[in-house]
């Protein structure tokens, strides 16, 4: 920092804060104790935008954290005046209570830490007129998004199995992580048919999420950013009021919330009042491309940010030397990043331990085995963590766990908030908050039956959408006893009965009643709990459970209200919190981890660490995905998760691998990943391998690469070609030999193109290629798909020249 910079950041603090008493500084300084002189340099840094950039390990978050209580403890901040951004609403608790620890809990209480989606709906529900909304808004998850989408697409007469609401809902969700509106869209689009359902279903969805009082999840943080933008005074209240802005894992925000960050600090036409800004990331650990995410935005940070300045860390406080040297192999094979030095001072520690299996079972069976030695060795279940790429596979690993009485811990899979009687009966309680919510009304319309029919539901669509109302202001007169066109007077009846009941279930909800007994009210009058307790299907008690489940956890919110003493929206704050919850906060904090083995995708494991650590299902096609594999920048993101995979290991890692695997009721031959030829031999130990390797070394088709693709090395005696070295050659259980998808690709003939070509590509279309990099299997064809440019591997992609 200049010293200019130093001088109007003093000043800046003066005003804003007060000055340090003698006991505070004795506090402050305790806050530097134990960091090394980067991590010091980064908490007590003054003024212009910091970049903490930094692998894995090398204390990111505590710096964030540091940071926060030693702007407290200097009186260079008051709580209030911070905003801490943090990936998961868990993540943000856990700083919240370590910052309260640090300077107290009264101060902790005072700070916004928060996720992004978190924080927005705080600022739209502090300005929902600007924002365009009604202060009651919903917030639809993806189910109820898809929901309203496909009633949109069917409206248009669009074949909604070919363009299913999933898909055209992806496309509307990537254009508002870009803050592209419709008008904006409509302009810049192509002539392809997806372009043009696209064109015409976004605007009418987004109005119809607008009727609704509704908003989806990435118009929290669209919308937010719009409102500031067009409300400059608006946005300078915030800049005033938060004067320190903290981003933890920047390399996942997308461009949406970038721009939102810049709003927030001050930066560009609106600033009046900038703050001070921290962000701290990790390039090699942006896992989220597939919802916008774009490491741009860290890359870029020094010419987005006037002034900024970086600061680096490199040494890794949470893993042994073996594990990191595995973990910057995987990673080193990315190109076009920067080089990171990470290093440990804590020795090479264990051998990472490679297994190699027979099956899924067998290799669910193997961990178990090592979780029990583990065990028996002192370690606590919740010392260990295993980990998966997709849900899918924690099935097999379940099992062995229940079988073997070890108690788990399952993050992520069916979500309770997703189960069928927990929507209906959150349904009932936002129609009760927003009686303009379309979504919520019609699933609880006639559920559980009461005589309103698709006839009638269709009846009063019809009569809402004549009349230009909303699909509850239709219940609303058909209450108040207006006739509607192809509504039987029976119909009529039971809607104006149900309409009445939540009016009135409402009523008391608005003279404060708790957000338990307005819940209870709700599943008792309209039938719902009833239906299911004389139901004799078992799964209908089991229902009967959740709900009283839900109803406790309605209780403790109602309590944790009652103390913070906010008492107004308490329904509305809790469907919020409930519509926020993600996987990752399932994850408990490091002190209530105990006594259970975790089980989590690689996503979900993002931030955390754990001293045992298990990565399954170590094959091409599983991790990395199958569907990649053919992409190179899918590929390339495959291999950041690989790095937070391994970097999860604070004391011992383990990897393993099943030679089959069974997918859609056939069980198929599995090659090693190609993540694992790239581990130095001298980290790890070779424990099983499998006993009918049904497949064979084909050194003859693996040459060494330098593509940042390679298939192994083949060097006689490397790991490679003892342990992880195969092409699958057959597929068990199927009498086609190569026929997997994976053995197919491997199989066929391999296109001879070049540049020029005109080629056809099974997701892309049509397009041109524009080079050819490498040869034999490693080669890549770089296409030009109208604008578009991918690098294809020429061996693995679906291809066809025309
Ligand atoms: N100076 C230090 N002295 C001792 N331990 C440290 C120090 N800095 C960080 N640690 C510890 O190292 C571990 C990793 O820190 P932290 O989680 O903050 O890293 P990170 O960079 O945020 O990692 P990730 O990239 O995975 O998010 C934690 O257990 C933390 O307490
Ligand atoms: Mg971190």
């Amino acid at each position: 920092m200049d010293l200019f910079d130093s001088i109007a950041a003093d000043a800046q603090f003066r005003r804003v804060g007060s000055a340090p008493t003698p006991a505070h500084r004795a506090e402050a300084d305790a806050l530097l104790e134990g960091l090394n002189p980067e991590q010091k340099a980064a908490v007590i840094h003054q003024g212009g935008p910091l970049l903490i950039m930094a692998g894995a390990g090398s204390g990111k978050t505590r710096v964030l954290t540091h940071r926060i209580a030693y702007l407290l403890a200097t009186g260079r901040a008051q709580a209030g005046e911070i905003m801490a951004i943090t990936f998961t609403n868990k993540a943000a608790a856990e700083m919240r209570e370590r910052v309260g620890a640090l300077v107290g809990d009264a101060q902790g209480r005072r700070m916004l830490v928060a996720t992004f989606h978190s924080a927005c709906v705080r600022i739209l529900r502090q300005n929902y007129d600007p924002a365009g909304l009604k202060s009651t808004f919903s917030i639809y998850d993806m189910q109820d998004a898809q929901r309203l989408l496909g009633m949109v697409l069917k409206a248009q007469d669009v074949d909604v199995k070919r363009y299913t609401p999933r898909s055209i809902g992806a496309r509307i969700s990537d254009l508002k992580n870009e803050l592209i509106t419709p008008s904006e869209y409509i302009s810049t689009m192509g002539s392809d048919p997806v372009s043009q359902i696209v064109a015409a279903a976004y605007p009418e969805y987004n109005r119809r999420l607008r009727q609704a009082n509704a908003v989806d999840f990435d118009d929290i943080i669209m919308l937010t950013v719009q409102m500031l933008s067009e409300n400059p005074a608006i946005a300078e209240y915030y800049q005033r009021r938060y004067r320190h802005i903290l981003v933890d894992e920047y390399q996942d925000t997308n461009h949406a919330q970038y721009v939102l960050v810049r709003h927030l600090v001050g930066i560009g036409a609106n600033a009046v009042a900038p703050g001070e800004l921290t962000v701290v990331g990790d390039s090699d650990q942006s896992i989220y491309a597939f919802r916008g995410a774009t490491i741009r935005n860290i890359e870029e940070f020094e010419k987005d940010f006037p002034n900024a300045q970086t600061i680096v860390l490199e040494q890794n406080y949470r893993s042994t030397g073996n594990i990191l040297s595995a973990a910057n192999a995987v990673i080193s094979r990315n190109s076009g990043r920067r080089p990171k030095k990470l290093w440990t001072a804590s020795g090479s520690g264990d051998r990472i331990v490679l297994d190699a299996l027979d099956s899924e079972y067998e290799e669910a069976r193997n961990v178990i085995r090592h979780i029990e030695a583990l065990n028996s060795e002192g370690a606590d279940w919740g010392d260990i963590a295993v980990f998966y790429r997709t849900n899918a596979q924690s099935r097999s690993m379940e099992e062995m766990l229940m079988r073997s009485g070890i108690p788990y811990r399952l993050v992520g899979g069916t979500r309770f908030y997703e189960r069928m009687e927990i929507k209906d009966a959150l349904a009932y309680l936002q129609a009760v908050v927003n009686p303009e919510d379309t979504v919520a009304i019609r699933r609880i319309l006639n559920t559980p039956r009461r005589g309103i029919g698709d006839k009638a539901e269709t009846a009063i669509m019809a009569h809402a959408d004549r009349y230009g109302l909303s699909f509850g202001a239709a219940l609303d007169a058909v209450t108040q006893g207006e006739t509607i066109d192809g509504l039987s007077p029976r119909a009529a009846t039971s809607v104006a009965e149900f309409w009445t009941m939540l009016a009135d279930i409402r009523t008391q909800a608005e003279s404060g009643a708790s957000t338990a007994h307005v819940l209870d009210e709700l599943i008792s009058r309209s039938g719902y709990l009833a239906k299911l307790r004389e139901s004799e299907d078992p799964q209908d008690a089991s229902r009967v459970e959740n709900l009283a489940e839900l109803l406790s956890v309605a209780e403790e919110f109602d309590v944790e209200r009652r103390q913070s003493g906010e008492t107004e929206g308490t329904l509305a704050a809790f469907l919020e919190r409930v519509a926020l919850v993600a996987d990752a906060d399932q994850v408990p904090g490091d002190d209530d981890r105990r006594g259970a083995v975790t089980l989590m995708t690689v996503h979900t494991a993002k931030g955390l660490e754990f001293p045992y650590v298990f990565v399954t299902g170590l094959e091409d096609g599983t991790f990395p995905h199958r569907r990649s594999m053919e992409d190179m920048s899918e590929l390339a993101e495959e291999r950041r998760l690989a790095y937070v995979a391994i970097t999860r290991a604070r004391k011992k890692l383990f990897l393993s691998r099943a030679a089959t695997r069974s997918a859609w009721g056939q069980s198929e031959a599995m090659a090693a990943s190609r993540f694992l030829d790239d581990i130095p031999e001298e980290t790890v130990e070779i424990g099983r391998e499998p006993t009918r390797e049904t497949y064979g070394f084909s050194s003859g088709t693996s040459t060494s690469s330098n593509s940042g693709i390679a298939f192994g090395s083949g060097k006689p005696g490397s790991l490679q070609s003892t342990f992880v070295k195969s092409q699958p050659t057959k597929r068990l259980g199927s009498p086609a030999v190569g026929g997997g998808k994976l053995g197919q690709a491997s199989a066929k003939p391999a296109l001879k193109l070049e540049p020029g070509d005109r080629v056809k590509h099974g997701k892309y279309g049509e397009g041109t290629v524009t080079g050819i990099d490498g040869s034999g299997p490693q080669a890549v064809a770089r296409v030009d798909f109208g604008g578009t440019q991918k690098r294809l591997l020429i061996r693995m992609a679906p291809l066809k020249k025309l």
